[in-house]
């Protein structure tokens, strides 16, 4: 019988602590972590998941502020807005909410922001760090599921793990974290051929690939913990994630479910990095030390 993995239900499990680390951060340092939010354009799901951020952070005395800018903005100007917000003291963490119009360098924008402010673990440092061993914010998606698949005590070490999807915000970041905990990893891409001839060895299967349905139960192991990270909004409005949840769940031995599998938990990692990011700088403060880390600065 396939257990449902309730991320909703983890997420807000993590609630109080991330609650008592920030009230802790205010009553030490006078000011409560703060995140900055940027949202350019009208693009509405990223309106939402950006009003859904902002709804969390106030459940966990997280003092946030939305800056909203027009489609039209030009790159210098997000550019010297990230600037303002990496030396304001009150900004604890700062993100740029995905996908940014086509004009604008993303890759500028990433690397802008500080890396001790970069709470969505996308800066290039960050990113590297996966691979190293010193990142400093793991990127909320995949940390969100690693995070579930401790809160359910399902083995990573040894285990046969396939990530499908190779985007740079989840299949990358996932397959590293997953390699660092002791997993041997297989990913797969839009160019894969025989999708199944992989997942089907898979002991721990992550889809992250964008395609409704892409994931049928004869491609899955008997007993596998399938975790769906895909979020596609069907024509009538519904969310659906990656993997058919019904014929799949006649053969894993966990599943999580879309919506309230991963989705709630790269929320919750998004607070949990905040936090850090303000503990992390009240300890500084209090050592009196330099900033451990460099800042990159384009030539
Ligand atoms: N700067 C970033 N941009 C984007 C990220 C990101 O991590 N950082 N990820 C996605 C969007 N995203 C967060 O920004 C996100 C998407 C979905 C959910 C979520 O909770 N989904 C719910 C369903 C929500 C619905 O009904 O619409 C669920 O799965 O239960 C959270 C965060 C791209 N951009």
């Amino acid at each position: 019988m396939v257990k449902v993995i309730d991320g909703r239900r983890l997420a807000e499990g993590l609630r109080p602590n991330l609650l008592r680390r920030g009230q802790a951060v205010a009553e030490r340092r006078g000011a409560p972590p703060g995140l900055a939010v940027i949202l350019v354009g009208n693009d509405p799901a990223s309106a939402v998941y950006v009003r859904n951020k902002i709804r969390a952070c106030e459940a966990v005395g997280i003092r946030s502020a939305c800056l909203r800018f027009p489609e039209s903005i030009g790159n210098a100007d997000l550019l010297e807005t990230i600037a303002n917000l990496n030396a304001d003291p009150g900004i604890d963490g700062i993100l740029v909410q995905l996908p940014l119009p086509a004009h604008i360098r993303l890759d500028q924008v990433l690397e802008a922001i500080s890396v001790q402010k970069d709470v969505d673990g996308f800066h290039l440092y960050n990113v590297g760090g996966l691979v190293t061993g010193n990142t400093i914010f793991s990127p909320c998606t995949p940390y969100g599921v690693v995070k579930l698949l401790e809160s359910e005590n399902i083995p990573i070490e040894g285990q046969n793990v396939v990530v499908v999807g190779a985007s740079n915000i989840v299949g990358k970041p996932m397959a590293l974290m997953l390699m660092a905990r002791g997993a041997t990893v297989a990913i797969c891409h839009a160019k894969t051929r025989d999708l199944a001839q992989f997942t089907i060895l898979a002991d721990i299967l992550v889809v992250a690939a964008g395609v409704p349905n892409l994931i049928i139960g004869q491609m899955v192991k008997t007993g596998a913990v399938v975790i769906d990270v895909g979020i596609n909004r069907l024509a009538d409005g519904c969310i659906t994630g990656d993997v058919d949840f019904n014929g799949v769940s006649a053969k894993a031995s966990r599943i999580t479910p879309v919506p309230g599998g991963v989705g709630p938990m790269t929320v919750t990692m998004l607070l949990e990095n905040t936090i850090a990011s303000a503990e992390r700088a009240l300890a500084h403060q209090q050592s009196h030390a330099a900033p451990d880390i460099p800042q990159f600065q384009r030539a």
